[in-house]
């Protein structure tokens, strides 16, 4: 039986099938894998081939299938697939394409003799400046011998590339590329990198040693390419007929589970003495990272547990529903510590942990809250009930302290985390990472309210996530190994949100080990938690973090917008230093975001509804359109103007994928979500910033509001993959800086 491999040719993709035609490929391919002798597969070679080992094959009587055929030394037929096309273009492709193992970087590669990127006239440039002027020359000095020698150009393809006079020219030129690891090398050339970059990230010094590959027979050298770590971008094994059929089905769609980047695929499958830190903007694929993660320590040890966490339920089951289609086989765990992958919001799993502890949960409260409590039945947000707190308790403070999120950041920060029971601990604690300072009579009146908060909490009989999450983290430290249930590997997802009492329930959660934390983050997404430090709760991550760049949602047009709602705004990451927006990029082009600037709401609405028709009438599946606001409000308003205009679209509170109708919802619960067309609505001054949470804030902490804004803003605009529309009516949003001033 011949082993399958399926190609993913980027820049010189074959036509879309219709689904009849899809049918017969499938079977084609199956039947390929069975018995290549079999009756009507009609294998056979090309004369004047560019490549001896071309074939096609009958997928039906008007279209051919495009193969290559390898025989390794020890007797096993290997064929690469490469797409199904009409009859004479499968039989011209069959003619001029060659695949053939780069001489240079060591990976497999499809060339086709008549790829576009044709010869063009290169000449270094002189100091006369008649000649345009280079971009990739002088702006980063790349010679072509760098191209051609180090990173493995062909020469027609180096000279095209350093003729361009723009990073623009650049990136164009890397799109039309057919082999994804030229897309990425020019990509990175157009960004700057170093050559030494671009050769680690791709995987180019794990290719064989040379004198090795001088033993092999021409198949078995072109068949050790294929398996090159950059090889796997573009070539993988159909194992089994339900991967072959879910290839197909799913195209696109879902090639993240099938063609890792070399970097994803060391991440998702590395191992370290501790806990690791992957970052990231939005879209660089970090959540695929710890899916394929998550199967690969099931592979490794399939006795392990595994819990795979993030922010949200909602987000929670998003994962899991994408673990299902990575690999429907993946045993699910449904308690901590049982074998196989355990997939829960965070405080899913603190409620977890109380169910395990019973009793002594409420024992375990003595050292958060300074009492036992009884089974408590409602649990709150973390921000409810300090209203009523601070009416009762009436603090002496100055205005801007007497609003609910101030304490609520105060009591999830530092009284939680420090597990502080009594007024002399608070009066002497250290307050890291609080802006506002406090007084020693300010620290009088703050505890006093904070006393309130718990009398009325208790007498409710409510508990919050956090102080669950505290109790949790206790109870877990103080029995053994079995009643706790430990888990062997914790794969933390949108873990910039997560607060300091997550943190050590988490800690206390995973058994200390190799690989017991895997932590993805992007702290320029953090939209509801303040910043952490994770070593204050005993996760040491210096030294074990890295950051993603390459973005593979939106395009390099909508990347760059997003990125520019950021610029100028410092973060911080989770160990305490500065993040960087340098690198970010997409290897995908496409039409520059729309501003609808508008006179006034009816204006907005129009034009919103022209957007989404237009698109409609294109033949964008309405699924996957998506209006954002900044709050509930402004959803139900849109959803209520388009109905008016005509325009159904469904208003919706959670991440939802069933929908047939395109959707309204806010930024917030869009995190983590993506869909090909995003209008962010009513972007305008009065809108964004929040006006109430600016005038709640106490002065000190506005500039972290306005962060969080910002972040606000900058993951709805990295929603997009495809169109991005912002809209405003009167004056845009400060926020949007300059990017304001164009109009429709
Ligand atoms: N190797 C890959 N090949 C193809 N598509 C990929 C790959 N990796 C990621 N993607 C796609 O990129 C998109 C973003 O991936 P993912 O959600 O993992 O990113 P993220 O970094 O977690 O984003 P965010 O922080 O915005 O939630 C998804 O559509 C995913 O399918």
């Amino acid at each position: 039986m011949p082993n399958v491999l399926w190609t993913d040719l980027k820049g010189l993709k074959p036509p879309k099938l219709d689904k009849a035609i899809e049918i017969r490929e499938a079977a084609f391919i199956k039947k390929l894998r069975q018995d290549d002798t079999a009756d009507g597969l009609r294998i056979k070679p090309m004369t004047d081939a560019a490549d001896p080992r071309a074939r096609t094959g009958r997928v039906t009587q008007g279209w051919r299938a495009v193969l290559f055929r390898f025989d390794s030394s020890e007797g096993v037929r290997t064929y690469v697939y490469a797409g199904t096309w009409p009859h004479d273009e499968g039989n011209r492709l069959a003619k001029t394409r060659r695949l053939e193992g780069n001489p240079i970087n060591g990976i497999a590669q499809i060339v086709d003799l008549a790829f576009p990127v044709q010869p063009v006239h290169y000449e270094p440039a002189t100091d006369g400046g008649a000649v345009p002027v280079s971009y990739l020359e002088s702006t980063y000095n790349y010679s072509l011998a760098d191209l051609t020698d180090v990173l493995g150009f062909d020469e027609a393809s180096a000279r095209a590339l350093l003729a361009a006079t723009t990073r623009e020219a650049v990136t164009d030129i890397a799109e039309r590329f057919p082999n994804t690891w030229q897309q990425l090398a020019a990509l990175g050339l157009a960004f700057g990198d170093e050559l030494g970059k671009i050769r680690t990230d791709l995987g180019f010094d794990e290719a064989p040693d040379a004198a090795e590959l001088a033993t092999l027979s021409e198949d078995d050298r072109i068949l050790r390419a294929l398996d090159h770590p950059a090889a796997k971008m573009q070539f993988t094994y159909i194992d089994s007929d339900e991967s072959l059929r879910r290839i197909i089905e799913e195209g696109d769609f879902g090639s993240w589970r099938v063609f890792l980047h070399p970097e994803q695929d060391r991440y998702a499958t590395g191992s370290w003495n501790g806990p690791y830190r992957l970052s990231g903007g939005a879209g660089t694929g970090k959540t695929v990272v710890l899916l394929h993660r998550a199967r690969h320590l099931m592979r490794r040890n399939p006795e392990a547990s595994v819990v795979l966490t993030t922010y949200t339920r909602a987000l929670a089951e998003n994962l899991k529903r994408d673990l299902a289609r990575l690999d429907p086989d993946l045993p699910l765990a449904s308690a901590l510590g049982e074998r196989g992958i355990l997939v829960r919001g965070v405080d899913q799993l603190s409620a977890m942990v109380r169910s395990r502890a019973g009793k002594g949960f409420g024992a375990a409260a003595v050292a958060v809250l300074g009492e036992t409590i009884g089974f408590a039945k409602s649990l709150i947000g973390n921000h409810d009930r300090w209203a009523s707190a601070l009416d009762v308790a009436a603090p002496d403070l100055p205005p801007d302290l007497l609003n609910e999120s101030f304490f609520e950041h105060e009591y999830v920060q530092v009284v939680l985390p420090a597990r502080v029971t009594e007024a002399e601990e608070y009066l002497a604690i250290r307050r890291p990472g609080r802006k506002v300072a406090l007084d020693r009579r300010k620290r009088v009146e703050v505890w006093r309210t904070i006393e309130e908060y718990r009398r009325q909490l208790r007498a409710a009989n409510e508990l919050t996530w956090a102080e669950l999450a505290s109790i949790a983290s206790v109870w877990l430290d103080s029995v053994g190994d079995f009643e706790r249930a430990l888990v062997d590997h914790l794969l933390i997802d949108e873990a910039q949100d997560l607060v300091p009492s997550h943190w050590q329930m988490l800690r206390s959660l995973a058994r200390p080990g190799a690989d017991d934390l895997f932590i993805a983050e992007d702290s320029h997404q953090r939209i509801y938690g303040e910043h952490v430090v994770l070593l204050r709760y005993g996760i040491p991550i210096r030294g074990r973090s890295r950051r993603l760049t390459l973005n593979y949602r939106t395009t390099e047009e909508n990347l760059q917008y997003a990125l520019g709602v950021l610029a100028g705004a410092e973060y911080l990451d989770p160990e305490g230093d500065e993040v960087s927006l340098a690198g970010y990029r997409s290897a995908r082009r496409g039409p520059s975001p729309r501003a609808l600037a508008c006179a006034d709401s009816d204006e907005l609405h129009d034009g919103i509804a022209r957007s989404i028709r237009s698109w409609i009438d294109d033949g964008v599946d309405p699924a996957t359109i998506a209006v954002l606001a900044r709050g509930n409000a402004g959803a139900a308003k849109v959803r209520a103007e388009m109905s008016q205009r005509g325009v159904h679209i469904n208003h919706i509170k959670a991440p939802s994928l069933n929908g047939d109708t395109p959707v309204a919802l806010t930024m917030h619960t869009a995190k983590g979500q993506e869909f090909s067309r995003v209008v962010l609505y009513d972007v305008s001054d009065g809108v964004m910033p929040n006006p109430v949470i600016l005038a709640n804030a106490p002065a000190d902490e506005i500039e972290d509001v306005m962060l969080r804004e910002r972040s606000l803003l900058y993951v709805a605009a990295s929603r997009a993959r495809d169109e991005l529309v912002v809209s405003w009516a009167g004056e845009p949003s400060s926020l949007l800086g300059r990017k304001g001033s164009s109009s429709d």
